[in-house]
């Protein structure tokens, strides 16, 4: 049987590099011109954005023959994320999730797979709070620890998993059901806006997968199930969901319920800032803790620049010529409120440009309708705000566009969404390109205190300097 699953992987593989040599002849018959000749910025948008188109062809295509051939490399590389010394056999998963790992075309498990998942299933259970980089397969981690946990011959919830957004839960309860498709008799429920139940309901399903809001009143105000009978309590993004407001307070009341005796914790996220770790620490008893260094926190993978833009109009300019470029692969724009979001959808619709664009205005039929449909490729870039900046996992996604920078409460660099928002590319080793939209002394500080928090440069997007856009693009 393993032989067989070996085989799959092959196939997978061989089928990959076969679509990564067809996008590379694509991007071969992209015709753009190398114009890099000086330009007035202010003045001349439409020349600046044809060098930057020109430049961008580049770094595109070299990305993107990077990706067919790198990771076997990153996977020997112990530095990379994606190191491994073990084989999913080795870490003791039960046959059937086995099988559903192989079947997902996954053939070696990553440094965080490798690290967490032994100790996660291991008796008796312990509680963890987990740090990884974005996209390094955490999901795929403590879900394989979930499933192997679920006792069949119990008809009642008992491991509860809570993601911040609609789409995340959703994205996970697809990724469980996948990996227990050899598993039919675990039972998994949805507990996310749009899915209701009625009262006196006792639910028999042994995962519940949600929102901290919908599993709050299912459990708490309708009794369809006993949160002290849970045995495994994830938390996904968990640094946002034990610190910021509104889902702190959500969680809190779970928590409250949970029996800290018999249940195992386990906190994922990319980002823990030091306040929020100490706070992981002192509600989840007696954790393992596993920890990224800063300067570890954004991938290698993910090349990281900024361009100089007169203004909003400009920053437009740029945004629209960039569209032609990424139908190489695809792209998300990030803006700071729904507002920026809907001017700019609406602007780039009615020059004809085909965008999705995803807030927290549209309801979630529509928000997953979108997204389903950026997913299959029906749109090649999605604007959108924060509520997409975790977690969502779109392999294509080559380019992340910053229009406005990310920033908290106090209009300082917000470090941990930005970490987030670039993770949206550079999937397990794939790599990718962020863009930040820079037009003004402010967003410039922004830039470099975002620099100097992770210690890796963003490099400038200099079009004036021809001999520049060739060491970059090289
Ligand atoms: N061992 C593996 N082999 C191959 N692909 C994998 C493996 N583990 C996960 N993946 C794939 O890598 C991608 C990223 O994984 P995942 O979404 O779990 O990352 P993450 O760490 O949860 O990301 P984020 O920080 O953005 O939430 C997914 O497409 C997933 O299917």
């Amino acid at each position: 049987m393993a032989d067989t699953w070996t085989k799959a992987a092959e196939n997978q593989e061989q089928l990959e590099q076969q679509e990564i040599q067809k996008l590379n002849e694509n991007v071969n018959n992209v015709s753009i011109s190398n114009d890099t000749k000086t330009i007035n910025k202010d003045d001349e948008p439409d020349e600046v954005n044809l060098a930057e188109a020109s430049l961008l062809v580049k770094i595109i295509r070299k990305g993107l023959i990077e990706t067919g051939t790198s990771l076997d490399i990153q996977r020997k590389d112990p530095n990379s994320p994606l190191y491994s010394v073990k084989s999913f056999e080795a870490l003791h998963l039960k046959p059937e999730l086995l099988r559903g790992v192989y079947g997902m075309g996954y053939n070696a498990p990553s440094k965080i797979q490798e690290t967490a998942l032994p100790t996660l299933i291991a008796d008796p259970p312990q509680n963890m709070i987990a740090q990884s980089q974005s996209g390094t397969g955490k999901t795929a981690c403590f879900t394989l620890a979930m499933l192997t946990r679920v006792d069949t011959t119990k008809d009642y919830p008992q491991v509860l998993c809570l993601s911040p957004t609609y789409e995340l839960a959703i994205q996970t309860g697809e990724v469980a059901a996948r990996m227990a498709k050899f598993c039919p008799e675990i039972r998994i429920r949805y507990a996310v806006r749009g899915e209701d139940i009625q009262r006196g309901t006792k639910l028999t399903d042994h995962v519940i997968i949600g929102t901290p809001g919908k599993v709050q009143d299912w459990s708490l105000k309708y009794h369809a199930f006993d949160l002290s009978k849970i045995t495994v309590f994830v938390l996904d993004e968990a640094d946002v969901m034990i610190a910021q407001q509104g889902h702190q307070d959500q969680c809190t009341r779970l928590n409250k319920h949970i029996s800290k005796k018999t249940c195992q914790y386990m906190l994922f996220s990319a980002t823990y800032d030091k306040k929020v770790m100490e706070f992981a620490e002192y509600i989840v008893p007696s954790p393992i803790t596993i920890r990224l260094k800063k300067e570890e926190e954004v991938l290698d993978n993910i090349k990281q620049y900024y361009v100089r833009c007169a203004n909003q109009e400009i920053k437009y300019q740029a945004i629209a010529n960039i569209y032609g470029v990424v139908t190489i692969g695809q792209a998300i724009i990030f803006c700071h409120t729904r507002k920026t979001a809907s001017w700019l959808s609406s602007k780039m619709a009615k020059e004809g440009h085909s965008v999705g664009v995803l807030s927290g205005e549209l309801t979630v039929e529509q928000r997953l309708a979108v997204l389903d449909r950026f997913r299959e490729g029906h749109e090649k870039v999605l604007i959108t705000t924060n509520v997409l900046s975790r977690g969502i996992d779109i392999e294509q996604v080559n380019i992340v566009v910053n229009f406005d920078l990310p920033v908290d409460r106090d209009d300082n660099a917000d470090c941990e969404t930005y970490l987030h928002r670039i993770g949206r590319t550079g999937r397990f080793g794939k790599h990718g390109i962020a863009i930040n939209l820079i037009d003004s002394e402010k967003s410039m500080q922004i830039c470099r205190d975002i620099e100097k928090h992770f210690g890796k440069k963003i490099m400038l997007l200099d079009v004036e300097n021809s001999d520049e856009i060739e060491k970059i693009g090289s």
